[in-house]
């Protein structure tokens, strides 16, 4: 790879050549190696190394950098597989293993308290039957690395939890500044405007960049982090904890989730979310009691529950800025 790509894969990058004196300024066009090959033996007699050497620093230095950021490259997790545990009465889920690949989106329902946020929680903590539920979490097939699960910055996964609660003093723009620069992104100011265009494309009541977070109400503060997760998370797994609750546009903002080639799973009442899932996996007593693909003619359902969607959000609307509901009709 040319270090022009590699230092765009891996922003990081930059500081280690400068830090080790690697003057590749006029040599992006060129991959390290080749850039290597242009010093003379002397450097390396000096330095007391070899090109290989050097080579393997690198390479080293991308991998502790990438664990360290809890960087995975994408197509890293094409799969996700969940092996049956036991419900609350201590019987064995009525299935074996589920395997859920790359962009598919899966819908987890059951009355409450059935334990559905227990699933969601077994998917964020990688459970090794060591949860009550005794299931079994694998990634592309296998037990992930068991660092990963440890890492406070565990990115393999993101969650959307029905409470979200800001207790930082900072505007909306410092702290997506702040979350765009821990992600090393690199256009920040840009990235950071598109964030709060989404949120505010979610958001019933429009925010400025300039509001306060711990102003935000309940639906504002949910669309900006569901706009953070989409475009800023680099997380392959999203799972999302009853997004119609939170006041705000809930199919949209599942657009926005999955243009990005994720595994989304998503707890929620909602049959217009359920429907445009993949599948759904049903929980009851605390465990999965059944898996069901979305028929055909329940995705055709979906056309028309969208039209009654329409109509409730506007009723809502009309109702929120006090307008008569005389005009509507169902
Ligand atoms: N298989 C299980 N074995 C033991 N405890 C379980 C099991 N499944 C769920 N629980 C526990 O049951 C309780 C209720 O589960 P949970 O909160 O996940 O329900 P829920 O479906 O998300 O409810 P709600 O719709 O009200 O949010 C939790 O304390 C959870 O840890």
């Amino acid at each position: 790879m040319k270090i022009k790509e590699l230092i765009k894969k891996y922003p990081f990058l930059e500081s280690f050549f400068s830090e080790n004196g690697y003057d590749i300024k006029n040599h992006e066009e060129e991959t390290f190696e080749q850039y290597l090959d242009g010093f003379n033996e002397e450097y390396f007699e000096d330095k007391a190394t070899t090109k290989e050497n050097i080579l393997l620093e690198l390479e080293n230095y991308i991998k502790t950098m990438k664990e360290f950021l809890g960087i995975s490259e994408d197509g890293d997790i094409n799969s996700l597989t969940l092996i049956a545990g036991f419900n609350k009465s201590n019987e064995k889920e009525n299935f074996e293993a589920l395997e859920i690949k790359k962009s598919q989106i899966i819908a987890i329902v059951g009355p409450t308290g059935s334990g559905k946020s227990r699933l969601l929680q077994d998917i964020e903590w990688m459970a090794q039957k060591d949860t009550p539920t005794k299931r079994q979490v694998l990634i592309n097939g296998e037990v992930p690395d068991i660092k990963k699960r440890y890492a406070s910055n565990n990115k393999l996964v993101a969650q959307l939890s029905q409470n979200m609660n800001f207790v930082m003093d900072l505007k909306v723009k410092e702290f997506l500044q702040l979350h765009a620069q821990s992600r090393l992104i690199e256009d920040i100011d840009s990235t950071v405007d598109k964030i709060i265009e989404e949120a505010n494309k979610l958001a019933g009541e429009s925010f400025r960049e300039d509001t306060d977070i711990t102003s935000l109400s309940g639906g504002q503060s949910r669309a900006l982090m569901i706009a953070d997760t989409a475009i800023l998370s680099k997380s392959p797994i999203v799972l999302i904890d009853e997004i119609e609750n939170a006041g705000i546009d809930r199919k949209k903002a599942l657009e926005l989730l999955v243009s990005k080639d994720k595994i989304v799973l998503m707890a929620t009442h909602d049959p217009t979310l359920a429907l445009i899932s993949d599948m759904r996996i049903v929980i009851n007593n605390g465990g999965i009691k059944n898996i069901i693909k979305t028929s055909e003619k329940e995705k055709s359902l979906l056309e028309k529950l969208e039209v009654y969607d329409e109509k409730f959000k506007n009723m809502r609307k009309a109702l929120r800025y006090g307008e008569y509901l005389d005009d509507i009709e169902l």
